[in-house]
């Protein structure tokens, strides 16, 4: 699976967004290291900060599967420049993707940002500052 392989992944999930509120449709794709690939959407909620981006759902749905290694994931959206993932989404990324792993961001007009999890979020709180004394 390479990278172009993997944004169609992207835009096959972004398909299934349920964004009744912002109607922005965001799609991604987790490719594992065993070449499943997992699809996330964005799924919104009444509750506005209910919301779940569809990054996290790409990782929480391969985790839920019993999935955790991880080599590459793409995300897409309708925006001007390659969609960038929240802040949150960056934390928990940076938490369950190695962070040498590639990072592409597309959107629809087929600009592409290739980056590392590393590169998206710089001194990231990690679980080992939790043990720090
Ligand atoms: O990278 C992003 C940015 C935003 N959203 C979602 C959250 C919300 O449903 C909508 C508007 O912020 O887009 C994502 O899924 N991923
Ligand atoms: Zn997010």
């Amino acid at each position: 699976m390479n990278i172009d392989q993997l944004l169609v992944e992207a835009k096959k999930a972004r398909e299934k967004a349920y964004v009744p509120y912002s109607k922005f449709h965001v799609g991604a794709a987790l490719l594992t290291t065993d070449g499943k690939v997992y699809h996330g959407c964005n799924i919104e909620n009444a509750a506005y900060s209910m919301c779940n981006c569809a990054e996290r759902t790409a990782l929480f749905s391969a985790y839920a599967e019993g999935n955790r290694n991880f080599k590459m994931l793409a995300v897409v959206a309708d925006t001007e420049r390659p969609c960038p993932p929240c802040g949150a989404c960056r934390q928990v990324i940076s938490e369950l993707c190695p962070g040498d792993m590639k990072v592409v961001l597309t959107n629809l007009k087929g600009d592409i940002l290739e980056t590392t999890v590393e590169d998206l979020l710089p001194g990231a709180f990690t679980p080992e500052d939790l043990h720090a004394k």
